[in-house]
């Protein structure tokens, strides 16, 4: 029998390196997730290093856009058993299957979704796993949170998509989804299960439908440690852009930030949050509600929403407007020339939606518009600004100015938000934390980043982003009196930030890990 043994000259190479090239020898996006999560699998820690060191390369294979590639093929991916699913069927036994996760204490962190609304691309059912895998990578490479503490649920509970039902390597239950009698009592035991069986845990909501992303945040956001990282992520982090891209474009007419004009493309889950956000940030600056909501407008696949409208769903209704009674504005350049709107941001799934007419409007009444084309995955983004949209973490040249494309991203805020929620032990997440989240983002811009125009520090530094937005996070759980760790409030902020640094987990080197094993 032959024992595998490691070369005895590997200590004197660089694995990583190996690695590396093995995965930059891979031309299609998809292979390299595929090794990557094969790596994952064989030697988690190198996984980790290989993240931390090569971040911009790496995050848009484990996460957008390629993540939302691997979840359409998970079924036909799939090599190894990985996070947890949770199956309608399991109902009545949950407690029990959520219990057979390894080292249940440790359990700090979980990315939930149902695979409903899984980036842009739809209902894709079990194939969802991947968006909470992605989620927790960025957790532990952007705050350091402890691979073990992470656990990625996706719930089984059918999918309306037939190709998936009819396709016989479809990895989950096949049935259509279950009415809302049945998911609400589904979640009740969920949620009450992963609270028995993971005391500790904060839970991310990610990607569910529309209705049931607000449903389940109103459900238990004051029941358990809960936030929605579509509705309150992203409404955070586009908070955050919103305050430096208006320092941007009032540029010398320091117009305030309350003056601005915001037209949403886009009224979903992502769209109505940051609306929401947006609203409470203003109101809190001293502007009357009234006066804020009338600041912002909304538009879905019928127009500019308004509150005649017949039908209109639950959530579209607190920003409908009640002051047109004309005909229909059912296109983006009319509604954007009623509006006179000071900044666009889109959140619709509709690629190319900012068309050259559409910017030339916003143009054509702002010096310096703001346009934040959000949709996922990249491909379906509202707008495309040359090669910059097909890889937007690489810098192109526009005549003779440089730039630097970047998306706002829930990712800047939630790595950051869970390092403070679990370190503050904060009964629940409150409005306070996640808007002092956006402020502690959008001020973490440092000399050279303002120089060169951007909107979001580089991704480059998120670890030290996280610290501070995790601090601003521990500091208003304790104001709000929610923060069971007590001690954290006799320390002074530059202790806390050191405490917060440290706390933070760092992958072993792979060369100390080699040599560590041939002692
Ligand atoms: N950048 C980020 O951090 C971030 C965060 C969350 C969501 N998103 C992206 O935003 C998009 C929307 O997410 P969501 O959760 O709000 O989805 P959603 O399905 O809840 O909402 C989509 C909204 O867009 C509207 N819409 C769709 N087609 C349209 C059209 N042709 N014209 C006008 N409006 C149209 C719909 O009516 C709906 O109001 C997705 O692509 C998602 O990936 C990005
Ligand atoms: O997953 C992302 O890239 C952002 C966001 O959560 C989304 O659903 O698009
Ligand atoms: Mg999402």
């Amino acid at each position: 029998m032959s024992v595998a043994r490691f070369p005895p000259y590997l200590a004197n190479t660089d694995h990583h390196q190996r690695c590396l090239a093995q995965f930059r020898s891979k031309s299609v996006a998809l292979e390299k997730y595929i090794y990557l999560d094969g790596l994952k699998g064989r030697d988690a820690n190198l996984f980790y290093e290989m993240l931390l060191g090569n971040m911009s390369e790496i995050i848009p294979i484990l996460y957008t856009p390629t993540v939302g590639e691997a979840c359409v093929q998970y079924s036909h991916i799939w090599r190894r058993p990985e996070g947890l699913y949770v199956s309608i069927e399991d109902k009545g036994r949950i407690r029990d299957v959520l219990a057979s996760w390894p080292n249940a204490d440790e359990g700090r962190i979980a990315v939930v979704t149902d695979g409903s609304r899984i980036l842009g691309l739809g209902d894709l059912g079990a194939n969802g796993l991947p968006i909470s895998i992605g989620k927790l990578d960025l957790y532990v490479a952007g705050a350091g949170i402890k691979p073990s503490s992470t656990i990625p649920i996706c719930l089984d509970l059918g999918t309306n998509t037939q190709r998936y039902l009819d396709d016989p390597l479809y990895i989950g239950v096949r049935r259509l989804r279950p009415t809302t009698e049945e998911m609400d009592a589904f979640m009740d035991e969920f949620m009450q299960a992963m609270s028995d069986v993971f005391p500790k845990l904060l839970v991310q909501f990610e990607d569910f439908s529309t209705d049931n992303a607000f449903r389940y945040l109103d459900r238990y956001r004051y029941r358990y440690r809960v936030f929605n990282d579509d509705i309150q992520g992203t409404g955070s982090v586009i908070l955050s852009g919103f305050i430096n891209a208006a320092r941007l474009s009032s540029g010398a007419s320091g117009r305030p930030l309350s003056d601005h004009r915001i037209l949403f493309f886009g009224a979903g889950s992502a769209g109505i949050g940051v609306a929401k956000q947006l609203l409470s940030f203003f109101t809190r600056l001293g502007v009357p509600l009234e006066e804020a909501k009338s600041r912002i407008y909304t538009v879905d696949t019928k127009g500019l929403i308004t509150a005649d409208r017949k039908g209109l769903q639950e959530h579209k209704k607190f920003f409908a407007r009640t002051d047109y009674d004309g005909p229909p504005l059912t296109k983006l350049v009319d509604i954007i020339r009623h509006v006179k709107p000071t900044a666009l941001l889109g959140l619709s799934t509709l690629k190319n939606a900012f068309t050259e007419d559409v910017v030339t409007a916003m143009s054509a009444l702002n010096a310096r518009p703001i346009l934040f084309p959000l949709s996922n995955p990249i491909h379906l983004s509202e707008l495309e600004y040359a090669d910059a949209i097909a890889c937007p973490y690489d810098p192109i040249t526009h005549g003779d100015t440089r730039h630097e494309p970047g998306q706002g991203n829930n990712m800047y805020i939630f790595p950051g938000i869970g390092l403070g929620a679990i370190l503050s032990r904060t009964r629940h997440i409150s409005d306070g934390m996640i808007e002092q989240a956006a402020v502690a983002l959008a001020s973490s811009l440092d000399a050279e980043e303002h120089a060169s125009g951007l909107v979001y520090p580089r991704l480059g530094r998120i670890r030290a982003l996280s610290a501070r937005i995790a601090l601003a996070v521990v500091r208003q759980a304790q104001k709000e009196g929610l923060d069971a760790n007590r001690y954290l409030r006799t320390l002074a902020d530059e202790d806390l930030l050191g405490l917060i640094q440290d706390k933070m987990w760092q992958p072993r080197t792979t060369r100390r890990a080699v040599s560590a094993a041939r002692l």
